[in-house]
């Protein structure tokens, strides 16, 4: 019988599907990160929220028996994904089932934070009768800028409609039509900071959002701007916040959630113009139930049938089709790991063309796992079967082309996504029937391997970009593993795939991309 442990206060509801579904359950919330070390080897399934923190050393612990991790929310920026798939164990997600809670949570903090309203209760609770301190504005009118307009930003911006404020998104992946859809006004991220009276936060914390709202930032917004981020701590620069508050730049912040968690003893808990709450948007009984009982299903359907579904690291197929497909299906998420973590501006389309053995087989698959890669970097909901109801509600057009015609390679996938500004390709086949190896970037002829550190430059072919770049990277210490070189013609485009050892640090990365001969570099993870 397998065996689950479930290590967060989750509903009671997952206790029982589990039970009922004949799977044993150990239900210890609170249990601390030595314990879990020690005893994560006697499990198949771990069921968590977001305070236990599944490293690699807990997935280690956990390698060779657990075979799935179980995230009752959507951020599974708790889980080492990685590590996770590096091990075999499959991370599950529940996208949506707290949506509207942590939607409401946003509205609440917005008006709270509007009202001075926990300031007010305690002042009026501590015999204070302080009418005048409590000087509050309205948000009839206002502007409120929406960074992340994904499944809780919609609903954000909706509730902000109903309140007769003027909504402005920013969401890389907002196409025109979607915002008309929503009725919000679609702008750049300075346009923005400089329109907006308040600013609600809806994206993962990742490495493009990371201290999306710092001193910079600030200093590009109106004076007197509120924040709210009930997403993840990280996306602000607290102590950039702290200082935007203190000059009066920032006139309040609303926040739920925190650069380090549990946070006890955040300087910015002694300021007056702060409310805080402990990480509670998605806390309601019924965005609880539903991830307990989502989760709960999904786990119990992977142990005991094989059927996956929100997997985030891994394809959904059937046992039948998964040892055929699985060479494919890595090819296809590294072009389309490649073609996300090269892509900035809002995708159009993606189309997915398959030549040779692999046109052969069922691709269904293969487009979705590619398409999931591609828009990856844009969210963590994201997986491979959720990326066509993701790309559909986004407006991006999803192809796929299976020729039957004969070509330079015995397998061929080529990837193409669209943008507002351009087009590009990226084509790999598989060495020996197994070992992916990109051919192809934008017309370019390349032959390489994707390994976990890589650095994508685009450059003009002339002399002098190896010397340099080496001298950069040995000056870091960092050592070049492979180097492939593609050019359009003689002194024209050219582009440079380098795997590295380690990752390259910001300052090496500037070093790069002062080099003459360089025209962009980018660190890409595999
Ligand atoms: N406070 C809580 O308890 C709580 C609860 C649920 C979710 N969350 C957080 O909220 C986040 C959003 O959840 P969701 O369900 O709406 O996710 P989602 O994936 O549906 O939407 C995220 C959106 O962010 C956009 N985005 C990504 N990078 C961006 C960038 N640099 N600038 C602007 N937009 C960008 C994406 O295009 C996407 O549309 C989650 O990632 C999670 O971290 C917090
Ligand atoms: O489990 C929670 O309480 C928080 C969940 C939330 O951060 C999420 O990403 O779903």
């Amino acid at each position: 019988m397998p065996k689950v442990l479930i290590s967060d206060k989750l509903s009671d509801r997952a206790v029982e599907i589990f039970k009922e579904r004949g799977i044993e359950v150990d239900f210890e919330p609170g249990l601390p990160a030595e314990d879990l070390l020690k005893r994560i080897g006697d499990y198949d399934g771990l069921a968590i929220r977001s305070a236990t923190k599944v490293t690699e050393e807990v997935l280690n612990a956990g390698a060779g028996r657990l075979k799935v991790v179980g995230r009752a929310g959507i951020g599974v920026d708790n889980v080492d994904l990685p590590a996770a798939t590096r091990n075999g164990t499959v991370v599950m997600n529940t996208p949506f089932g707290n949506s509207i809670t942590t939607a409401e949570h946003a509205i609440a903090m917005m008006m709270a934070l509007a009202r001075q309203i926990p300031a007010a209760d305690a002042s009026t609770r501590a015999g204070k009768w302080e009418k005048s301190k409590f000087m509050g504005v309205e948000l009839f009118g206002k502007t409120l800028g929406l960074v992340g307009a994904g499944n809780i930003g919609c609903i954000v911006a909706d509730r902000a409609q109903g309140l007769k404020m003027k909504v402005v998104a920013f969401d890389p992946f907002l196409s025109p039509e979607r915002a008309r859809e929503l009725g919000v006004e679609r702008v750049t991220i300075d346009e923005l900071l400089a329109r907006a009276d308040f600013i609600t936060l809806h994206t993962p914390l990742t490495d493009g959002t990371r201290n999306l709202l710092n001193a910079d930032a600030f200093a590009k917004c109106r004076k007197g701007v509120r924040i709210i981020n009930c997403a993840r701590g990280g996306i602000v620069n607290e102590a950039d916040l702290k200082d935007a508050l203190e000059s009066g730049q920032v006139a309040g912040a609303a926040l739920d959630v925190f650069e380090v968690e549990p946070a006890r003893d955040n300087p910015l808990f002694a300021m007056d113009n702060v409310v805080a709450t402990p990480h509670l948007g998605a806390a309601t009984e019924e965005a609880q139930e539903n991830v307990a009982l989502q989760v709960a299903e999904q786990m119990s359907d992977y142990l005991l049938t094989g059927a996956v579904s929100n997997a985030l690291n891994m394809p959904s197929i059937s046992a039948e089709d998964a040892p055929r497909l699985q060479p494919y299906m890595t090819l296809a998420c590294q072009l389309g790991s490649f073609a996300g973590q090269v892509t900035e501006t809002a995708i159009k389309a993606v189309t997915v063309e398959f030549e040779g053995h692999v046109a052969k087989l069922n691709v269904k698959p293969l487009v979705q796992a590619a398409l999931a890669e591609v828009m990856k970097p844009f969210s963590d909901a994201v997986n491979m079967v959720n990326a066509p109801v993701f790309a559909r509600e986004r407006g991006i057009e999803v192809s796929e082309i299976v020729h039957d015609r004969p070509g330079d390679y015995q397998t061929l996938i080529k990837l193409t996504v669209k943008t507002e500004r351009f087009e590009r390709s990226v084509s790999g086949t598989l060495f020996g029937g197994k070992l992916p190896r990109l051919v192809n970037i934008k017309g370019i002829s390349v032959e390489a391997e994707l390994t976990e550190h890589m650095l994508y430059i685009t450059n003009h072919d002339k002399p002098g970009l190896i010397g340099g770049l080496g001298s950069v990277l040995a000056d870091a210490g960092i050592n070049i593993a492979t180097f492939h070189l593609g050019r359009a013609a003689a002194g024209g485009d050219a582009i440079a795939l380098i795997a590295v050892d380690d990752s390259v640090p910001p300052d090496v990365m500037e070093k790069l991309q002062a080099l003459p001969q360089i025209m962009q570099v980018k660190t890409l993870n595999f």
